[in-house]
């Protein structure tokens, strides 16, 4: 069976699509062109551009914060703005560390990931965390954390540093948002659909808006994030569920021993702390305790645009996504956002009594699919934004990590997991109309593999680290060793921790077209304002040249970077690697030169 949506299409469709994307982005200094220099589909100016000029601004299509940053950070889960106030982002790193640090000690990196015993206890870790805890509590008490985390203690200066006032789910998932405006956008997007509680009982539906909040600037650092070790987690560490700590217990109700209210022991039955309570999807939000985010014991079937959702299902799909690769939930928003359109479409179409839904030049119509012509032209032109985007299926796409011996077996592994997530997805969210065409394993693969490739990370500096920051940079006196007395004790518990950003991972229409050069004349810059990412000319750009970002960390010497490159599956001939790469030649030829004389004397 041939299928819908991995069909191939034709460049004049593709072309026609980016050329709407250029519109909508009021972009107007450069072109999509569909072959680079044999570096597929890439960006090249149309005209000159100045260095410092904003070439594009775009927003993420789909966007996630890493889970194993949400120990770290409480952030919208729309725009990553940070949420609540310092106290609460201080108080719920140190919660999250503690109980990070006690599923640690309890023994919960078990294996050594080369599928040996995962009985086996890690006694260095548990030791190590032991340490680190005694640490911390040497520095704060479990009271002062619970009082942190429920916004009861106070720290001097952080008026100076207002977020605003967490939003939460309408339905009381532990999803948190910066205004009602963000809460209603993701709920709209795809929260809709992939929102594990099933009625309103939280106090979210009657939650205020956000108060006063001047929207951020602060630009943030944007990588390339595609192509990387989530997936080899996946498949060589069973511990891959432990990594995802710091996951969110609670935000505000921290108990005081230092635990997180309703933890992981009561959720998962005396389980690692790790494993977290329920489905544990976002960051923040009330404890697994409370009764509007456990997950429901019976089936619980609701329809929306005629597309029905088993909430309890997606309890499964969100715990096996946190098990093993976190990239199963940004598929899942793709999923939900094509089928939320095309069902929309589908209304549209009905409504205007048989007018035709949406066409989409590419591929005909005539694949196989149970969907009827209407459906599938409405499934065709939601699919659209991802239609383009890289298609390797993930089990292929994916570098093998040096450690792995038999590659054919580490693809089948992958081939299994998407294979088991895709199940559950499913399970979870049923169309007749759109499923039979897009919950297929090769669509779910491309979803996957297209992240692998193209997905860009995003980097959001914490307001935390800035307000350590103004108290290191008081001037000297008694009132900085008023302040320090309250805040050193605090820094030195959080120790590295103090500074971490808020990461998580995006797909971009136009920016996934950025093609990478070791000497880009482009920077990406994420701002958590508008939840924009910014594509700035760091150089002067003259007509017709290519524009080029960094995929990776440019300081590294040739072969590493070379190394790094790898893993986007393709080695990197910019000027600055031809030249490095012939400088390398020549000193070898050089050495070569040298030891064949030092022979002959
Ligand atoms: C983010 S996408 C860039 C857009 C891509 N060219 C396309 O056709 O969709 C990344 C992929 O582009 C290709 N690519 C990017 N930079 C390259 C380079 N400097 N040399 C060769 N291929 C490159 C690789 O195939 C890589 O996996």
């Amino acid at each position: 069976m041939s299928l819908l949506l991995l069909q191939s299409y034709d460049g004049e469709s593709q072309l026609s699509y980016y050329n709407q994307v250029l519109l909508n982005a009021n972009a107007s200094s450069f072109e999509v062109i569909l072959d680079v220099n044999g570096k597929g589909k890439g960006l090249v100016a149309t005209r000159d551009i100045t260095e410092g000029t904003t070439v594009f601004i775009e927003r993420p299509l789909v966007h996630l914060q890493h889970l194993d940053n949400r120990g770290s950070a409480i952030v919208c889960q729309a725009c990553l703005r940070f949420v609540g106030s310092i106290e609460r982002q201080v108080g719920h790193k140190l919660r999250c560390l503690v109980d990070q640090l006690r599923g640690a000690q309890r023994g919960t990196s078990l294996s050594d990931g080369d599928g040996g015993d995962e009985s086996e206890i890690d006694l260095d870790g548990a030791l190590e965390a032991g340490e680190r805890l005694e640490q911390i509590y040497s520095h704060v008490t479990p009271e002062g954390i619970a009082e942190l985390c429920s916004g009861t203690a106070k720290l001097p200066l952080s008026d100076g540093f207002q977020l605003p006032d967490p939003v939460p789910c309408r339905r009381g998932c532990v999803a948190l948002y910066c205004s009602a405006a963000c809460e209603a956008e993701a709920w709209e997007h795809s929260h809709c659909l992939l929102c594990p509680v099933s009625t309103s009982t939280g106090p979210a539906a009657a939650a205020a808006p956000a108060g006063a909040y001047s929207p951020g600037s602060a630009q943030a650092a944007v990588t390339h994030s595609g192509g990387h070790s989530d997936t080899a987690e996946a498949v060589s560490s069973p511990d891959a569920a432990t990594n995802s700590t710091g996951q969110p217990t609670s935000y505000d109700s921290a108990r005081a021993d230092g635990t997180a209210g309703g933890s992981a022991e009561a959720a998962a039955g005396g389980g690692p702390a790790s494993a977290g309570p329920g489905p544990s999807c976002f960051s923040g939000g009330p404890t697994a305790a409370s009764p509007s985010v456990t997950a429901p014991t019976e089936a619980v079937m609701e329809e929306l645009c005629g597309i029905s959702i088993d909430r309890r299902a997606l309890v499964s799909f969100w715990e096996h996504a946190r098990e093993t690769n976190e990239i199963f939930l940004l598929a899942a928003q793709v999923v939900a956002v094509t089928l939320l359109k095309a069902a929309r479409l589908v209304q549209v179409d009905e409504l205007s009594e048989g007018a035709p839904v949406a066409t989409t030049p590419g591929p005909s119509s005539q694949a196989a699919g149970s969907s009827s012509n209407a459906c599938q032209s409405a499934l065709l032109a939601a699919w659209r934004p991802f239609m383009y985007g890289w298609k390797r299926c993930w089990w292929e796409a994916v570098a093998v990590p040096d450690d792995v011996d038999d590659e054919e077996e580490f693809r089948a592994q992958l081939r299994s997991l998407a294979s088991d997530s895709l199940e559950l997805l499913s399970a979870a969210i049923k169309d007749p109309r759109f499923g039979p065409d897009l919950f297929q394993l090769q669509v779910y693969g491309s979803i996957v593999g297209m992240f692998e490739l193209n997905n860009m990370g995003l980097i959001v500096p914490s307001p935390v680290e800035d307000y350590f920051l103004e108290v290191d940079e008081m001037e000297e006196g008694t009132e900085k060793r008023e302040v320090t007395q309250v805040t050193q004790p605090l820094l030195d518990a959080l120790d590295a921790e103090y500074a971490t950003p808020c990461e998580a991972t995006a797909f971009l229409a136009l920016q996934s077209c950025i093609n990478h050069s070791c000497d880009p004349n482009c920077t990406a810059a994420c701002d958590t304002g508008d939840r924009t990412v910014t594509i700035l000319a760091q150089r002067d750009i003259p007509a017709g040249e290519e524009i080029t970002v960094s995929y990776i960390d440019l300081s590294l010497p040739y072969k590493e970077r070379q190394a790094d490159l790898r893993d986007y599956g393709f080695v990197c001939r910019c000027v600055r690697c031809v030249a490095e790469a012939a400088e390398a030649r020549a000193k070898r030829k050089g050495t070569a030169k040298g030891v064949k004389v030092g022979r002959r004397r």
